[in-house]
């Protein structure tokens, strides 16, 4: 039995981190996936192990069954998604740290650390070999945890009796709307392994694609009316969200009142966003002047972003150059790093384009642009590894 599936990373267009406090963002899907195959274990097939490979980083571990079996005491499979217990958070951190991790790639043990609680909740002792590989830069604000997670739970559901899919579908297949929560449910608690308190803007993103505006765990999908053009700039400084989310978390301890008044701007804006996205683009001059509103919106987020404490010297750099060529930007994800988004409108020549990305990559950054708004998470019966 193998089952294939790919989930889209993200972009958040305004909102980032305020969302964690109950204000609203708004952020589409990209098409960059993460991927990620399972072979479940037959009978003819030799060993009993539970095998993980992360093609991005180079890394394989496996694990005896026995030894999952020993570690967990008692089976959590579970038919409802559920948190990760203090208890059983201990025992998978030390299954973890028995795999003696590089210190290099020590960011990778959260993702590890999720993906054994999703696999023994929702497959429990079963030997398997799970194969992982992703087409989004890992922690740098593109959503790959969750497009990890996302991808995880969809393989690791599709066999069973908790979602509906036809098995005998050739090519990329969708789940219900029924289906999608529980997927975007489980993902979620996968997320909250790897980043301690996420808001689950991203693995809704990655299950559902499209844009979508986000409070507080309520969505409304946004039907644009315009297509938006984004820059993808990645200034290869490496950042975990875990800290960054922490961080802000301590300023807003530090001073509630004044980042009250700062995550309910942040609001205003993604709510002004979403109203400008949803209404009607008639001629080329309402196309203009939305996206000129949409620039101050991106700027003005971008402020607030740098008073919660969470730009960095390369984002500044990122910014300096774009404005040069009076185009705005503002950072994407937890920041502190990461990629920066700059919009760049529809009557923009290309040969501007080009030489902003040129002065960009002459800093040693990365530039790409990717297409947004598709669809979400799929699985693939038929595509062998
Ligand atoms: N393809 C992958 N393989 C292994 N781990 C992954 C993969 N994608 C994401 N992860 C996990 O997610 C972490 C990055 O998540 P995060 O800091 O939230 O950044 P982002 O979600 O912006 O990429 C990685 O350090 C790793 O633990
Ligand atoms: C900072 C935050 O708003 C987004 C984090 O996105 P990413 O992991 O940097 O791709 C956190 C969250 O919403 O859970
Ligand atoms: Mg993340």
């Amino acid at each position: 039995m193998e089952v294939r599936a790919r989930a889209p990373g993200k972009i958040i267009l305004t909102g980032e981190h305020a969302v964690v406090h109950g204000s609203t963002a708004v952020a589409t899907s990209i098409d960059l996936y993460t991927y990620v195959f399972v072979h479940f274990s037959t009978p003819s097939d030799d060993g009993d192990l539970l095998t993980l490979q992360l093609k991005d980083t180079a890394l394989e571990f496996s694990w005896p069954i026995s030894r999952i079996k020993a570690a967990f005491l008692e089976s959590v499979l579970s038919c409802t998604p559920t948190s990760c217990s203090v208890e059983v958070a201990k025992i998978i951190a030390a299954l973890v740290e028995e795999l003696d991790i590089p210190e290099a790639k020590i960011g990778i043990a959260s993702g590890v650390s999720a993906f054994l609680w999703l696999y023994s909740s929702i497959q429990g002792f079963k030997p398997a070999t799970v194969v992982v590989n992703s087409e989004l830069p890992l922690g740098s604000g593109l959503g790959s945890s969750a497009a990890f997670c996302v991808a995880l739970a969809s393989a690791l559901l599709a066999y069973t009796d908790s979602v509906s899919l036809d098995l005998s579908h050739q090519g990329w297949l969708s789940f219900t709307e029924k289906d999608l929560e529980l997927v975007n449910k489980w993902a979620f608690e996968g997320e909250k392994i790897i980043h301690g308190k996420p808001s689950g803007i991203d693995n809704t993103v990655s299950s559902y694609g499209n844009i979508i505006s986000f409070k507080s765990g309520n969505i409304t999908r946004t039907k644009s009316t315009l297509t938006l053009k984004m820059l993808i700039t990645n200034t290869k400084v490496g950042r975990n969200t875990k800290a960054l989310v922490a961080g802000v978390g301590e300023r807003m301890l530090r001073h509630p009142e004044i980042m009250a008044f700062v995550f309910s701007a942040v609001d205003s804006i993604s709510k002004e966003l979403t109203s400008i996205l949803k209404s009607p683009t008639p001629d080329e001059l309402s196309l203009t002047e939305k996206e000129e509103k949409i620039e101050e919106l991106m700027e003005m987020n971008q402020g607030l972003l740098q008073s919660m404490g969470v730009s960095h010297a390369t984002i500044e750099t990122v910014l300096r150059t774009t404005l040069k060529y009076k185009l705005a930007s503002k950072l994407t994800g937890a920041g502190g790093g990461g990629c920066v988004l700059t919009l760049l409108p529809t009557l923009l020549s290309g040969t501007i384009v080009d030489k902003v990305i040129a002065e960009l990559e002459s800093c040693g950054f990365q530039c790409f642009i990717a297409g947004i708004g598709g669809g979400g998470v799929e699985v693939n019966f038929a595509m062998s590894s």
